[in-house]
């Protein structure tokens, strides 16, 4: 029922061929369109039934990031109609008004975090961040010189697509390994992440590393902006849940000569030996100077006004209907 292609795009979410948070949850509502046009349903139930079964297998690919919950959410809601071509029709409209959406989302707050950047500043990234090479690219187009001392990233090493970004988009780029981080800390003006996900308090999820980066650059006196549309904010957290953080495989953090090497006796697998990967970690709202949205700027303990203005509706979960 689920349609082949929607398959293909879940297992490139999970794998991560397919990652970070706006791009996830734009390919979460382009398979979504993928299910209704494909679809050979013969009643307008089988129909919402495949688009609900669809949504909860994209869902259940990753936990962390709710731009996918929240890009499911709103198209699942656009769903209307008695009739399949007229589901279908709906499903393939509400796509296409939330993916405009998602474009006009990044641009208006890269002007925002465009105007906190001074000709001439440093900005110190961490992993890959769309949101947040928004925010260097508006500045880039104001006539502003910026350049970035770039952190690796491991265990990924995403910080090399930034690096690639910002030199197509001729920035000067220090890579540095994570460890160097704070040396470097001196150098910048500016510590500019994104986020996957960002809590009523404030917190911020976003990639391991993020927060030992935030309170070595509060030591160090350099602001943390946090580049997030309203699209990472976490309805959820208003009730009071909590955010589940990723643990992914240990393959991305050694390999199986390097598990042997370790390992005691002749046993690779030795029990006595954990590889832990959590993919995140939570900033708490102290350590982040502002968060930068298409709705403006915000310090960190104020997002949770505009949560409840977008979110404060409640929750539900229509792929859920049903099972
Ligand atoms: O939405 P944009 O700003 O592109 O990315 C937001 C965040 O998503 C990424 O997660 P992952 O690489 O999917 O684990 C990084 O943590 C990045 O900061």
């Amino acid at each position: 029922m689920v349609h082949e292609e929607v398959e293909e795009t879940a297992a490139d979410i999970a794998e991560m061929e397919i990652r970070g948070a706006a791009t996830i949850a734009r390919a979460a509502a382009d398979a979504l369109r993928t299910q209704a046009h494909e679809s050979e349903a013969d009643s307008p139930e089988a129909f919402r039934e495949e688009l609900r079964a669809a949504a909860r297998r994209l869902h259940e690919t990753r936990p962390t990031a709710v731009s996918l919950p929240n890009a499911l959410r709103y198209v699942l809601r656009g769903m209307e109609g008695d009739s399949v071509v007229d589901l279908r029709a709906s499903v393939v409209e509400t796509v296409e008004e939330f993916e405009a959406e998602l474009d006009v989302a990044q641009e208006n707050l890269g002007q925002v975090g465009a105007n906190r950047l001074r000709d001439g500043d440093t900005v110190m990234t961490h992993c890959h961040s769309t949101d947040a090479l928004s925010c260097v690219k508006a500045a880039l187009e104001d006539g502003k010189e910026i350049s970035a001392v770039v952190k690796e990233t491991r265990p990924r090493k995403q910080g090399h697509i930034t690096a690639r970004q910002l030199r197509e988009w001729g920035v000067d780029v220090t890579l540095v390994v994570d460890n160097a981080a704070r040396r470097y800390l001196d150098d910048v003006d500016h510590v500019l992440v994104g986020a996957d996900s960002i809590a009523a308090d404030g917190s911020v999820v976003n990639k391991i590393g993020t927060s030992g980066l935030a309170v070595n650059a509060r030591e160090r006196g350099v602001p943390v902006m946090v580049a997030a549309q309203t699209l990472k904010l976490h309805p959820d957290t208003l009730t009071g849940h909590t955010v589940e953080i990723e643990m992914r495989d240990e393959s991305e953090v050694l390999t199986e000569s390097e598990r042997a090497d370790i390992a005691a006796g002749d046993d690779p697998e030795d029990p006595g030996l954990t590889v832990e990967n959590p993919a995140f970690d939570v900033t708490p709202p102290r350590y982040v100077d502002a968060i930068v949205t298409e709705r403006g700027q915000f310090p960190p303990e104020s997002i949770v006004t505009l949560m409840r203005e977008l979110y404060g509706g409640g929750t539900t979960e229509p792929w859920a209907k049903q099972e």
